[in-house]
């Protein structure tokens, strides 16, 4: 890596405000481009797409090939987690991804011993874009964050409020903290690999920080993002990482102090000015547009990108989405917003 060239993405995680905001879009591989439907088709299954280097790497990169982004983020899910450590994972069109929900004796049987070898394709898709990439664009590495990893082991699938693994946590305590250690070290492991494989920065997918209570959120959310932190940098001194509470903007600046994150992830349900007066203007944000708004586009987005653009201009921030991008979303409206923030 030639350590001279600037990397704007990079840059911002690191607290350094850039005159225009980086940005990239979550989830910006996927069905919306037709280009990824066709590799997928290829791949056959979704998770053969994730274990398959060659093909991950092409549709990491199809999103770059056609927009301006700032940013790559390695093609994979955050449920290799639970394929690796021995809970199957399924993905069945129209269903989204489908486990056998575990039970306390299947929290005992899980095996980290094997996990970073199952994953071993992944790296090695890093490590092929590492070698790919334009020099100014970051690589971003990812895991789901351990609580909404949980979500879909303990409940099979996703679900509206999470009402399973919410029970699980409460009823079987000890089997529920000996999942969260599991994951919390697998995922130590697996990202320390990803940015010993080439990541610029990690991002911590908590796309269900919500429905929880001040203690289930301290227990469930902040504590497990914390430990990864810091068990991270124990590996890789300041390590760069990027946290996103989906649903945590109560908890927003709590969870900022307690985890150690360099970067906090705005979803699209938390007002711009409570943002604006919860965090320090030297702490780095990225968010917020409604990916509804994507699929509109026309006024619907443009006066909301302006919106974000002002709010976030006196601090670090990276445009990108509160979620991820659907689907349905024209090709046309996304660059168009590329133009709008390349502008700016
Ligand atoms: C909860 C979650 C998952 N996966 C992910 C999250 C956290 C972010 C969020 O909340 O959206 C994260 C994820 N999933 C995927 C990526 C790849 C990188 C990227 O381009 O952002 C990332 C970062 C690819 C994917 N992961 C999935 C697809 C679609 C699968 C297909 O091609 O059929 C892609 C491109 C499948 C997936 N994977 C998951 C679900 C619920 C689904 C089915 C719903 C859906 O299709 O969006 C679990």
């Amino acid at each position: 890596m030639n350590p001279v060239v600037h990397k704007p993405l990079l840059a911002t995680v690191l607290g350094q405000r850039q005159d225009r905001p980086p940005m990239w879009i979550m989830r910006q591989a996927g069905r919306y481009l037709p280009e990824y439907r066709q590799t997928r088709a290829r791949a056959g299954g979704f998770l053969e797409l994730c274990y398959t280097p060659e093909l991950a790497v092409e549709v990491t990169l199809q999103p770059l090939r056609r927009f301006d982004l700032d940013a790559a983020i390695l093609f994979s899910d955050i449920l290799v987690i639970p394929d690796a450590l021995g809970q199957p994972v399924r993905f069945e069109p129209g269903e989204g991804p489908l486990l056998d929900p575990l039970d306390e004796k299947g929290i005992e049987a899980l095996d980290r011993s094997r996990a970073l070898e199952h994953l071993a394709p992944v790296l090695e898709t890093v490590r092929r874009l590492r070698a790919t990439l334009a020099p100014d664009k970051t690589l971003i590495g990812f895991c789901g964050a351990p609580w909404t990893v949980a979500t879909y082991m303990l409940g099979g699938r996703g679900s509206p409020d999470q009402w399973a693994a919410r029970r699980f946590a409460l009823e079987h305590g000890k089997a529920f903290d000996r999942l969260m250690d599991i994951l919390v070290e697998t995922s130590i492991d697996y990202l320390a690999a990803q940015l010993d494989a080439g990541a610029d920065v990690v991002q911590l997918f908590e796309s269900w920080a919500l429905n929880l209570d001040d203690a289930a959120f301290a227990r469930q959310v902040m504590e497990p993002n914390r430990r990864i932190v810091e068990g991270l940098r124990a590996r890789v001194p300041d390590a760069p990482v990027i946290g996103f509470p989906r649903g945590g903007a109560g908890n927003l600046a709590r969870y900022v102090a307690h985890t150690g994150v360099n970067v906090v992830g705005i979803d699209y349900a938390t007002p711009l000015d409570f943002v604006r007066n919860t965090l320090p203007p030297s702490q780095p944000v990225q968010g917020n547009l409604d990916p509804l708004r994507l699929v509109m586009g026309g006024d619907a987005m443009e006066s909301q990108v302006e919106a974000i653009l002002t709010a976030f201009r006196d601090r670090p921030h990276i445009f990108n989405l509160g979620h991820g991008i659907v689907p349905e979303t024209p090709i046309a409206h996304v660059e168009r917003l590329v133009e709008l923030v390349k502008s700016a």
